[in-house]
């Protein structure tokens, strides 16, 4: 259950153990560390050792469940499985404090949405306390479980879609090369990706020429992460540093630009990693369709634009270290490093996590559901009837 078939998972879930793979080591070191309390589920998530909206999402599903399959096999029962008030009572507590981990990606908002949904259920139909715990192992499974469908539906639908746009434009849709920000495959979801599954789709149906990448500073989670993916999926790729997309749109030849989301706005105003904006508006300037791929439950349409979408700001010595191994002698495990490469007692840095990219520079948002594209002379989509 839960196990996803990919090489890098971000997690391994089964009846009695939660491991994620720490990011925080990668590319050099693969370490799981098991997750055994909500005090590590919430640290793993607020410190990045996990991250990814879908991924964060599922962790945090994935850590109830364990929680509660543990608590039924306990003897005697713990208090709170007296009755199914006082597991209410209890999982409400969780799911508040996990919700705080991190506040950009809705995702995790909306999978412990979910679970209050599913607990509210049970007192609804006066469920006795077992039934009532089992409907929400289940519920928080199914966060996790659904994941991987639905990426590689909007891989394909996004991948089906450019090949088509490409032909529009004269093209003939093969051999397409594509640039994606920050890291959105498997290790940021329960498996296969979103942006990331939509270059891999291109690769499997050979219309993939080459995936291109921005390093994605200060956390890289492309030169760490993306990198990685590519070369385990044996995908032609190109990183790029964050400065040279430019240099990028003006001397090669680039399809597209497919970026992930944490959250999209009502009239689709969309917050990703930082650095998506400056992509965005450099694919305007070169006329490159710019493609949002995320699922369903990314998109919040309690919030009608960007401006109203809270943005995490990393704590500002994120900004001014380097997670990898000591150079060279990359090949031994030990020589993990983090490395300060700014002057020591640094002020006044600024580390927002996301940026926003106004509706009007994006061309279509991809979810399992279709690909959403603006009304003719509209700078803003209509995404009511997607979710
Ligand atoms: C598959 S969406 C991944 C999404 O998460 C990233 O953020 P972070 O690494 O800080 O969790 C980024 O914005 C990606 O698009």
């Amino acid at each position: 259950m839960s196990q996803s078939p990919f090489t890098l998972q971000s997690f391994k879930y089964s009846d009695d153990r939660l491991e994620i793979l720490n990011q925080l080591l990668l590319p050099h070191t693969i370490e799981y560390v098991e997750i055994n309390s909500v005090e590590e589920a919430h640290d793993a998530i607020k410190s990045m050792k996990i991250r990814g909206a879908p991924a964060i999402a599922s962790l945090a599903a994935l850590y109830v469940a364990l929680y509660l399959k543990r608590s039924l096999n306990t003897a005697p029962a713990p208090k709170f499985l007296a009755s199914t008030e006082s597991l209410v009572a209890d999982i409400t507590t969780i799911l508040d404090y996990l919700y705080t981990a991190r506040p950009t990606a809705v995702n995790l908002g909306a999978a412990m949405r979910r679970l209050h949904q599913a607990l509210a259920a049970s007192l609804a139909a006066a469920e006795d306390v077992q039934s009532a715990t089992r409907r929400l192992i289940k519920e928080a499974e199914d966060v996790s479980n659904e994941d991987v469908g639905r990426n590689k539906e909007m891989a394909r639908l996004g991948g089906e879609w450019l090949i088509e746009q490409v032909k529009q434009r004269g093209g003939d849709g093969k051999e397409l090369n594509v640039l994606t920000v920050c890291n959105t495959g498997s290790l940021a979801t329960s498996g296969y990706g979103t942006a990331l599954g939509l270059i891999t789709y291109l690769h499997e149906i050979r219309h993939l020429d080459k995936a291109y990448y921005t390093q994605t500073a200060p956390y890289h989670q492309g030169s760490r992460l993306t990198a990685l993916e590519l070369q385990t999926l044996q995908i032609p790729s190109v990183m790029i540093c964050d400065t040279m997309v430019g240099s990028l749109f003006q001397h090669h030849s680039i399809h597209a630009v497919a970026v992930g989301a944490d959250r999209v706005a009502k009239n689709g105003d969309t917050a990703n990693k930082i650095g998506t904006y400056n992509a965005a508006v450099l694919a305007a300037r070169h006329n490159i369709p710019f493609i949002v791929v995320a699922p369903v439950s990314t998109v919040d349409l309690d919030v009608p634009d960007g401006s109203r979408i809270p943005i995490e700001h990393r704590p500002p010595v994120e900004a001014c270290i380097i997670h990898g191994a000591l150079y060279p002698g990359i090949e031994d495990d030990k020589a993990q490093a983090v490395v300060m490469f700014t002057p020591k007692g640094l002020t006044g840095i600024y580390n927002p996590s996301f940026d926003v990219t106004p509706a009007e520079l994006i061309t279509a948002i991809v979810t399992e559901k279709g690909v959403a594209v603006k009304k003719e002379g509209e700078q803003q989509f209509d995404l009511s009837g997607i979710v």
